[in-house]
């Protein structure tokens, strides 16, 4: 078993594994203040709704603690800890799990504002120290759920990066799969590229190799002949943001394999903690989708596409219908459809 930690909190610094440099890189960028974590999510050094969640709550403590050392009043404190908080949350706008975890900060701050700076900064420290470990924890849960449905000898496919490095560790979608292997299920898994970031190539790539997972590194438009060949038995997606009615956003190019998957009868499922659940909204139309810059698209290293000047699109996300999704596996379970009405159910038991 690959022991990847990609957060690491010590000597109050925060260490993020450099996603942007594996694999043929493994290095850490170190964040010594709120700023550095607010560069590193959105530049995409630390990446994956709940990795990017445990970064967040890391870096409220590195914006707490160094506004301690300005001796502000609590009104002067409070002032420019909304305006940190405000900038971090404001680093990328489509995985819930960020404002879930500046949300929960904000909480802790609330409830301790009468306090000392150092009962403050004790505070949210070990919040932080929680979410990094709860989300570990709440992953091999929804790996355990979600190993129910791979059979044995089964062939996954699975799009973008979401493992242990999508997270706080051993991951969602990769989770399950990790968890199928452990349990010695003889399983084959082809992972996307994922174009442009290539988080499947890059991140999947070296987690499964790390593992010894057998598997394959596939272009994204490859995906849709193995589907159709039925040389696919289930496909596992992550999610970064997932409405009441179960649309789910995910990561560029999910979509177009779910249309692929109903047509030729391939299970599709999404692996998401509840923390990915946006209870406030009703459908995936309401889920700001981000739009990333062009030269992720036109420059690999050297500027190798589209002549200079030309205009590119880049949305980093799109959203699953839910009529498309058989089932979204979490750590309390796999939700099946109705999805309004069971994921309200699961609202309701949320923390059983
Ligand atoms: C376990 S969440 C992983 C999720 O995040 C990825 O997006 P990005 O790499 O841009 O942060 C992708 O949507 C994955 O499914």
């Amino acid at each position: 078993m690959a022991e990847i930690n990609s957060i690491i909190f010590e000597n109050n610094m925060l260490k993020l594994i450099d996603q942007r440099k594996l694999p043929t890189i493994f290095e850490y960028f170190t964040c010594t203040n709120y700023r550095d974590v607010e560069y590193a999510i959105r530049e995409m050094v630390v990446r994956g709704a709940p990795a990017i969640g445990a970064t967040a709550a890391y870096g409220t403590l590195l914006l707490v603690d160094e506004l301690i050392k300005e001796n502000l009043t609590k009104v002067e404190f409070n002032k420019k800890i909304d305006i940190g908080l405000e900038f971090l949350n404001n680093s990328r706008p489509t995985a819930v799990n960020l404002m879930w975890a500046i949300n929960k900060m904000k909480e802790v701050i609330s409830t301790n504002s009468t306090k000392s700076y150092d009962d403050i900064s004790l505070a949210v420290k070990k919040e932080a120290i929680l979410i990094h470990k709860e989300d570990i924890e709440t992953n091999k849960r929804m790996a355990k759920h979600g190993a129910k449905l791979i059979n044995q000898g089964d062939t996954i496919l699975t799009h973008c990066n979401t493992g242990a490095l999508a997270t706080a560790g051993y991951g969602t979608a990769l989770g399950v799969i990790r968890e199928a292997f452990y349990q010695e299920k003889n399983i084959f898994v082809y992972a996307d590229e994922t174009r442009p970031r290539l988080q499947g190539a890059r991140l999947t790539a070296w987690e499964l190799m790390e593992e010894g997972i057998p598997s394959k590194l596939i272009v994204d438009s490859a995906a849709a002949t193995l589907i159709r060949d039925k040389k696919i038995d289930i496909i596992l997606v992550g999610a970064d943001r997932i409405a009441l009615n179960g649309d789910s956003a995910n990561k560029i190019g999910t979509f177009m394999l779910s249309v692929i998957a109903e047509k030729y009868n391939i299970p599709f499922y999404i692996v998401a903690p509840t923390t990915t659940i946006d209870f406030d909204i009703v459908s995936g139309g309401e889920i700001v989708i981000e739009e990333r810059p062009s030269n992720e698209i036109t420059i690999i290293g050297e500027r190798v596409v589209a002549p200079a000047g030309m205009e590119v699109y880049n949305p980093a996300f799109d959203v699953t219908p839910n009529d498309l999704i058989n089932g979204i596996v979490t750590e309390k379970g796999i939700i099946y459809p109705p999805f309004e009405k069971n994921i309200i159910k699961l609202k309701n038991n949320i923390g059983d």
